[in-house]
């Protein structure tokens, strides 16, 4: 786990011409590759396109990151940074992708004998590993940035995925959502070894309202602050976990529903364009 927090340290530590040699495509939908400051904001609940933008163009997040997934994937190839720059960095990425994706597939098996159903109910699900491992630095800025609200991290969001595996440093400022007091937020604060496991929106849908998905976002915690008033940087590594087996039609988990509590989802096809 600590090795993949000090690849990520490596690499953004590159030049920004150098990160650049393996830019994210300008299409939304090819999950790989660098992506600078300034690329992304993450809102949930807008919709329209110019105010979307406009709140990028105003405050957009206070990060960069780097985005793979397995190799050889015909959908969503990898893009690396060119052979001699960085070696064993594709490696370590690859490495940590498949030892997740052993640790997802354990999950997935607990959570079925949970549901009562088979063992194998959900990792059927996720048998192609069509999942993505994201590289996060939120740099560090001016405080003052921060108290007008123009450098923020991520705002409050959950994940469209089936389940994030969640690996944060030590600076802290993750923030989940307590279900039963919307708005109120709790410090998920980092524990040395461990990942937070987030559930996705997927298997919110898929548990027929179970799970609840979790509503999360990231800070800069004050108690951070550095003395030169700048916030402390912090790196992380979410792994999203995504369902994909072509043939497969996802309705409601089973004892998940019955005649007096109905299914509050229609079943879908797991096609990529709807789970994407
Ligand atoms: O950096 C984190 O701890 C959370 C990242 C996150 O929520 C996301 O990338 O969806
Ligand atoms: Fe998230």
């Amino acid at each position: 786990m600590d090795g993949i927090i000090g690849w990520a340290k490596t690499f953004f530590a590159l030049p920004m011409e150098t990160k650049m040699l393996a830019p994210h495509p300008p299409i939304g939908t090819h999950h790989r590759g660098y992506s600078p400051p300034g690329l992304e904001k993450v809102i949930q609940q807008e919709f329209d396109p110019d105010k979307i933008v406009q709140s990028r163009k105003k405050a957009p997040d206070a990060k960069e990151s780097f985005e793979s997934g397995k190799e050889n994937d015909k959908v969503m190839p990898n893009i690396w940074l060119p052979d001699g720059i960085l070696p064993g960095f594709k490696e370590a990425c690859l490495d940590y992708f498949w030892t997740c994706y052993k640790v997802e597939l354990n999950i997935f098996r607990a959570l079925a004998l949970g549901f009562r159903i088979d063992e194998e109910y959900f990792t059927e699900y996720h048998s192609a590993a069509d999942n993505q491992l994201r590289l996060l630095h939120y740099f560090s800025v001016p405080v003052k940035d921060v108290e007008e609200g123009l450098a923020p991290r991520i705002g409050a969001h959950s994940d469209f995925c089936s389940m994030t595996m969640l690996l944060q440093d030590h600076a802290g400022g993750l923030e989940v959502e307590d279900p039963h007091n919307p708005g109120e937020f709790k410090t998920a604060t980092p524990i040395p070894g461990s990942l937070v496991i987030n559930a996705g929106d997927f298997l919110m849908r898929w548990s027929n309202d179970t799970i609840r998905s979790t509503i999360h976002r990231v800070r800069a915690p004050k108690h951070m602050y550095g003395t030169d008033c700048m916030t402390t940087e912090r790196y992380s590594v979410p792994y999203f976990c995504s369902a994909h087996n072509l043939s497969a039609v996802v309705d409601s988990v089973p004892g998940t529903w019955s005649e007096t509590v109905p299914k509050k989802y229609e079943p879908i096809f797991l096609r990529s364009s709807d789970i994407r």
